[in-house]
């Protein structure tokens, strides 16, 4: 099956359906990624405030744009309101920053970052108490902080908005007040989150993976945290055997499976091989065996790495979004 290179959003822009992920990678390293990113045709590059690397972004972003409008239309950007912004009288200042940081006059598709809200404390992105459980605000009012992010939008300053680590209930009690026009969540093999994507496909919300190749860091720390350890995607041997058959890279074997599922993915890499074979990933197809094959790797919610335990404390806050 051909798969689209984008997704289609209104007024006619393009949500390039592979992506760069930019989370952990320090500052310089950062730029030299994303001028070879560039250079190898992405397009869609995706950050956070909460990455604290959206300058180093920016740089390599501006030296590439040159001044030049059209360049800078080419590209499609994006990052994240975090936690410490989910009031509604503080996402203007939290996005100033981060557009302030990106040195871009617009931003492509500004994300609330997770649904739920630590306490408002200027320079410290992860507040914490003394126990080491974060400083939550257990008060958010998502809608609130929603139609916020929704007059961003109406201000021209973002073309479009959307959420990220965001349950069902949460994306339907948003819909009720506009509906989010893209879904940033975890997705990979063994967590492939099929009734979410179910319902964003209803919704018709453009759905991103996040951790498309199961992510060593957040495994690692999940490893770290439950003495639990996380199977290495790249190893598994249904994914080795068919990267095999293909003569691909078990990392585009991952990929290849999330754009026939109509995702788009947005694996990091500093690596400028990986970096490459990450975007070459179009000219070959996964057959329907191959694909259930693949799909029956899917642990569901077992299979989640990022589940923000290491926030302590936060699966208390009542927007938590995933199950206890
Ligand atoms: N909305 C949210 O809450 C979240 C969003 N994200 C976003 O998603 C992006 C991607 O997810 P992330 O958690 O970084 O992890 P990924 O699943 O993208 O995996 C990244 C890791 O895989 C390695 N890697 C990359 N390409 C290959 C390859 N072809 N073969 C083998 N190894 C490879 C990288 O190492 P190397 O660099 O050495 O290649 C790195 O260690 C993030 O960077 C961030 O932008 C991530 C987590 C949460
Ligand atoms: O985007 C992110 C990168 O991963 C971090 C650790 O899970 C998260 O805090 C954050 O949501």
């Amino acid at each position: 099956m051909s798969v689209p290179e984008y997704f289609l959003l209104e007024d006619g822009d393009r949500l390039p359906r592979i992506g760069f992920g930019t989370w952990q990678a320090s500052d310089e390293v950062l730029e030299k990624a994303v001028d070879t990113a560039l250079a190898c045709g992405y397009r869609h590059f995706d950050s956070a405030q909460a990455y604290e690397n959206e300058a180093a972004l920016g740089r390599a972003l501006q030296r590439w744009i040159g001044g030049d409008a059209a360049k800078r239309k080419e590209l499609f950007v994006v990052t994240k309101l975090p936690p410490g912004g989910n009031h509604p009288e503080l996402v203007e200042e939290y996005f100033e920053t981060s557009l302030r940081d990106l040195g871009l006059d617009y931003l492509d598709l500004y994300l609330i970052h997770v649904p739920f809200a630590f306490e408002h404390i200027p320079g410290d992105l992860h507040p914490k108490n003394s126990d080491g459980t974060m400083k939550m605000d257990t008060s958010t009012d998502l809608v609130a902080v929603w139609k916020a992010v929704l007059k961003l939008k109406e201000s021209g300053r973002v073309r479009h908005v959307g959420v990220s680590n965001m349950n069902e209930e949460q994306i339907s009690r948003l819909c009720k007040v506009s509906k989010p026009e893209c879904l940033q969540i975890e997705v990979h093999a063994l967590c492939q989150q099929v009734p979410l994507i179910a319902t964003a496909n209803k919704f018709n919300i453009p759905v991103v993976a996040y951790s498309p190749l199961g992510s060593k860091a957040l495994a690692d720390a999940l490893a770290a945290k439950t003495g639990r350890e996380y199977p290495d995607l790249l190893q598994l041997p249904t994914v080795q055997r068919i990267a095999e058959a293909h003569g691909r890279t078990p990392a585009q074997i991952l990929l290849r499976q999330l754009l026939q599922r109509g995702v788009a993915a947005i694996p990091k890499s500093t690596n400028p091989e990986r970096i490459k074979q990450n975007i070459s990933v179009w000219d070959f197809q996964l057959s329907d065996g191959e694909m259930a094959e693949l799909a029956a790797l899917d642990r569901g919610e077992r299979g989640r790495i990022c589940d923000f335990s290491f926030f302590m404390g936060i699966e208390k806050h009542p927007e938590f979004p995933f199950k206890k």
